[in-house]
Order: C-alpha cells, then structure tokens, then sequence
C-alpha cells in the first residue's frame, strides 16, 4: 500500500500535536484503565484454569471459595476498566473533533481566491466531515483498540508460553502475523476502489454545491430534472465503487476463515496427545481454549485497525490536499505601516493566469483628488487588477506601489486596514443591515450613519420599520440589487479607508442614483484614493482620470 506521506503527515501533525496538548490528562486516563483493564482480563482466565486444576484434586478446600470470589472480582473490575477507558476515549474522540474542525478552518481562511473558484462550499463540507471522521475513528482505534490489544497480545503469549508450550505460543503468533498480512494484503487490493468511490463523492458533492446555488436557474429552464440525472448518475458511480471494494473484501473472508481452522486443528493436535500422556492437566487446555479466543481477538482487532486505516487514509486525501492546497504567502504583519498620501503606482504590471490570459505591462498612477476609473472592453483585464491590488495573487512581473512601497512588502493584513473594496458580486449576511456595514469592526454610530449617508442609502435606511436593524434576508435577497450595492459601499466606507476600489460598484443602479453615489464619493475624493472600474462612460467627469485597458497583444 503506497502512502503519499509528504500530503497526509502536515496536517496530521499540527492536529495531533494540538490534540495531545489539549486532551493529554483524559489520555493518560485511558492509558492507565486500560492496562488496568487488560491485566485483569488476563489474570482472570489464568485463575480459573488453576481451579479447575484444584477442583480435579478431589479435595475442595474450603478457601477455594475465595479464590472463585478473587476470579469474580477480576472479571468484574476487567469489565469495568474496559468500559471506563471507552467512554474515556469517546470524551477524547470530541476534543480531536474540536482540534480538527478549527485548525482546518483556519488553513482555510488562508487559501487563495483561484481554491474557492476550484472547490465549492458543499465539496469543502464533505472533505472536512470525512477527514474529521477518519482521523477520529483513527485515534479512538489506536487508543480503544490497538492499544488494549496489544497489551492483552504480549500478557497472553508471555503466559501462553510460560503455563503451556513455547510451540503453541509460536503457532498463536505465527497465525497472527499471517491474519495480519493477509488484511493488509486486502486493504492494498481494495484501496483502488475506496479511493475512487472517495474521488467520486468528492465530485458529487461539487455538484450539488453547483446545483444549489444555480437551483432558480435550473427550474426556470426547467432543467432540474436533467441536474437529478446527473446527480444520480454520478451516486450510482460511487456506489458501484462502493461495491466493487465490498466484494473484495468478501473473496478475501473465505481465507481468513481457512486460516483460523488452520490454527486451531494444529494447535489442538498438538496439545490433546500432551492431555492425554498426562503432560497437561485439563485446566490447562481449558487455559489454552480461553487464551487463544482472547489472542485471536487482539489480533482481529489489529486487522481490523489496519483495514479502518487503510479506510481513513483514503478519506482522509481531499482533506489533506485541501489542507495542503496554495495560501497566501504574506510577509510579516507590522502594524506599523501607514498610508499617507495614498498615491497607487502600477509600473509594468503583468499577470498571466495558467490559461495564458490576464494583463500584461500595465503602468499608471492613482492618486487623491481625482477619481481614477479604470475602463476597457469585456476581458481586457479590469478585475485582474483589481485582485492583484487586493493582493489576490503577485504580479507575475512589475510592481505595484503605495506611496512608493512595493506593496509585495506589505502584509494583507497590514493592507486590508487601510484599503476597501466593493466587488462586483456583493455578499451579505442574512443579518441586520448595521451587522452588515460594520461586520464585526468596533461598532461606532456616528460612522454608522455617515457611511450610509455617503453612499446615498441613509434616508432609505430611515423610512425601514426596523432602521438599521432590519434583516436583509439570505444573501441580501430581501433588497434591491441597488441597495445592496449602496450597503456595500457603506461597509466599505464605514472604517475611513484611505483607498476605495469600486469594481462596476454601480453597474445596478440607475443612472441617477449612480450619479448620486459617485457625486458623493467625489466630495471625499481629497481624502481617500478612489479607483473605480466602470463600463458606463456617462458616470466619468471631465475632471477624472481615465486609464483605458486592452487585452494582452492589443493596444487600448
Ligand atoms: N481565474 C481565472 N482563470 C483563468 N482566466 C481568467 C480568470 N479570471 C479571468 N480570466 C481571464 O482573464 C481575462 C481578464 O479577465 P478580467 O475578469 O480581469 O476582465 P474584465 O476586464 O474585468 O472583464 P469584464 O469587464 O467582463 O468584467 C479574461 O480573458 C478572463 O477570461
């Protein structure tokens, strides 16, 4: 079975690492119940043989009594370790599920913007839940199975070996070696199936993140029931792969099941000769009969350790490839850099995307007093500038400035509080139009209602029966397409920017409410560097600067 260790050790790592820092008291908790738990396990049987033993010398002492009271109270408190220590480790199991879901969001956050144009929310959902539950069914195996089992291995052949035969002992380990390569010869033969019903739901899951969010769309063409076909399709490859892994696994139990007969028949035939020669008492063999369940158990848990293993690494892979998918390579955040006059320079800037186009050598400066509009035909590159100002991605060559800095120097962090944005596609929350221009900045009144004043949608906010508080509805629905966009302008506005980027921010307002809008911004245009990209000549005054764009290999 070939590993890709370089994509699953990272993540494993950092979330292990955390998760044994935080759950370390509860883990030496299980520890210690289940050794607990596996000595008297084993001291139980190795009791009762010798009684029986007793029993067979005709004299029932009457301390015997006591000792039949040592073996129930070892049984007992077997029990009750093995039990104490499951529960232990399903408290554990929730902590690693903490662990994992926060860490993983948190390299999230971190990805660029061409991740979230590759992986939809559903498909990010379905990775994360799998990686989270492969690495906990992991984790509670190691610690409710493999770890006992081990244990409960080495005490039983060490008495196996001592009480009876160092043969028999051989052939018990011997039959566990085999029953262990032959799971592991399975899991090998099978991982191609699982990996591609894995690969398979993975798409799945895309798809429905697609079909979702299309889903107006889909019933006005009436094509919803295209989309199910699709999508059934799609679950029948998964569950054919599903099956094909089940199968296997069903040839391979025919050999298991020869394997176990195997180990019995020999062993048996080896002691019952000893039985009757007198080598070996009866209480012996009935040792051996316990022994053996109790060693083959360790040694199907061990399989099947292997198997959910083999499991969990292929569940685990979108996850760890999300994990390890391109961030944001940022310098160190200073909290010291400042922009104080605001002058943007694009010197020969280039950015080529992997399918050749982009920009390409596009030079001009921005500063304050003038609004800068940025225009070009469809294509020729108008947002691309725009993402690499928001540091999106790196200039592929040239450089982009602010008050002489390159901005590659600076931190998004360090940027993202000086600069604003409105996007083309607006977000917002299905909460309250304030949550929705602060979000999440110290809540200030003043700014509030200044923000919204400057983006023409304060007197519209005041004729609300809710004001400000009113709810916007998912994704913003519950409004205008004009008025989310004024809302968006507001949020950017709200903490005082010293650059505002406007990409086609008033390409759903009319013309008059647009006027209003860039007429507005026009009066802070002293204060704030403001670069708008924009398909509408009209809005464009004689006083503004123009940089007109073309499509890489053209002129504008
Ligand atoms: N993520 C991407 N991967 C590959 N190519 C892209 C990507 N984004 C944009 N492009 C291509 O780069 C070119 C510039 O795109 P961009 O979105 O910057 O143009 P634009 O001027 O903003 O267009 P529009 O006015 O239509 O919004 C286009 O040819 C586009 O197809």
């Amino acid at each position: 079975m070939k590993l890709d260790l370089a994509l699953v050790a990272p993540p494993l790592r950092t979330i292990l690492f955390h998760y044994l820092k935080t759950a370390r008291l509860v883990l030496l908790a299980v520890l210690a119940t289940t050794l607990l738990g596996t000595l008297a396990s084993i001291g139980a049987p190795y009791l009762f043989s010798r009684l029986i033993d007793q029993l067979s010398a005709a004299s029932v002492a009457s301390g015997l009594i006591w000792a039949f009271m040592a073996y129930a109270v070892l049984m007992g408190a077997a029990y009750a370790f093995q039990r104490m220590s499951s529960f232990l480790t399903f408290m554990t199991s929730e902590s690693l599920n903490f662990v994992t879901s926060t860490s993983f969001f948190a390299r999230l956050v971190e990805k660029t913007s061409s991740f979230f144009l590759d992986h939809n929310p559903a498909e990010i959902e379905n990775a994360q839940q799998k990686g989270e539950r492969a690495l906990n069914i992991v984790v509670q195996f190691a610690l409710a199975a493999v770890l006992p089992s081990v244990t409960q291995l080495i005490l039983a052949l060490g008495l196996l070996g001592t009480v009876l035969d160092f043969d028999i002992a051989l052939i018990v380990f011997g039959y566990g070696v085999v029953y262990v390569a032959l799971v592991a010869r399975a899991a090998s033969v099978t991982r191609p199936h699982l990996d591609e019903a894995i690969e398979q739901s993975q798409a799945s899951s895309r798809f429905v993140g697609n079909a979702i969010s299309s889903m107006d769309t889909l019933r006005q063409f009436q094509s919803a029931g295209w989309m199910i076909g699709q999508f059934t399709n799609r679950e029948r490859t998964v569950l054919e792969a599903f099956g094909r892994y089940a199968t296997t696994h069903v040839r391979y139990a025919f050999i298991f099941g020869l394997a176990l007969t195997v180990q019995f028949a020999i062993s048996l035939w080896l002691l019952v000769p000893r039985v009757a020669a007198g080598e070996l008492t009866v209480g012996d063999l009935v040792l051996f009969n316990t022994l053996l369940l109790q060693l083959n158990l360790p040694f199907q848990m061990m399989g099947q350790a292997i198997q959910q293993f083999a499991q969990s690494y292929s569940n685990f892979l979108p996850f760890a490839r999300m994990w390890q998918a391109d961030a944001h390579d940022d310098p160190e955040t200073t909290d010291t850099f400042a922009v104080s006059e605001g002058v943007i320079g694009f010197e020969d800037v280039s950015y080529l995307y992997p399918n050749g186009r982009g920009v390409s050598e596009i030079s001009f400066t921005a500063r304050r007093g003038t609004i800068t509009y940025i225009t070009g035909d469809t294509g020729a590159g108008k947002s691309t500038l725009f993402k690499l100002l928001l540091k999106d991605m790196r200039p592929t060559s040239g450089s982009i400035t602010v008050d002489g800095t390159d901005l590659g120097a600076v931190s998004r962090t360090d940027w993202f509080a000086h600069v604003a944005a409105v996007p083309q596609d607006i977000v917002l929350l299905n909460d309250t139009l304030a949550t929705n221009i602060v979000l999440g900045r110290p809540f200030d009144e003043a700014r509030l209602r200044r923000a919204a004043e400057r983006a023409a949608i304060l007197a519209f906010i005041e004729g609300l029966e809710a004001g400000f508080d009113t709810v916007v509805g998912e994704r913003g629905l519950k409004l205008s397409g004009g008025e989310r966009q004024r809302i968006a302008i507001a949020r950017a506005l709200y903490a005082d920017p010293a650059v505002v980027l406007l990409d086609e921010a008033s390409s759903a307002l009319d013309a008059e409410t647009e006027k209003d809008i860039m007429d507005q911004l026009r009066l802070i245009r002293d204060e704030v560097t403001i670069i708008a990209i924009t398909h509408r000549v009209s809005v464009i005054a004689p006083d503004d600067k123009v940089v007109r764009i073309g499509p890489i290999g053209t002129q504008p």
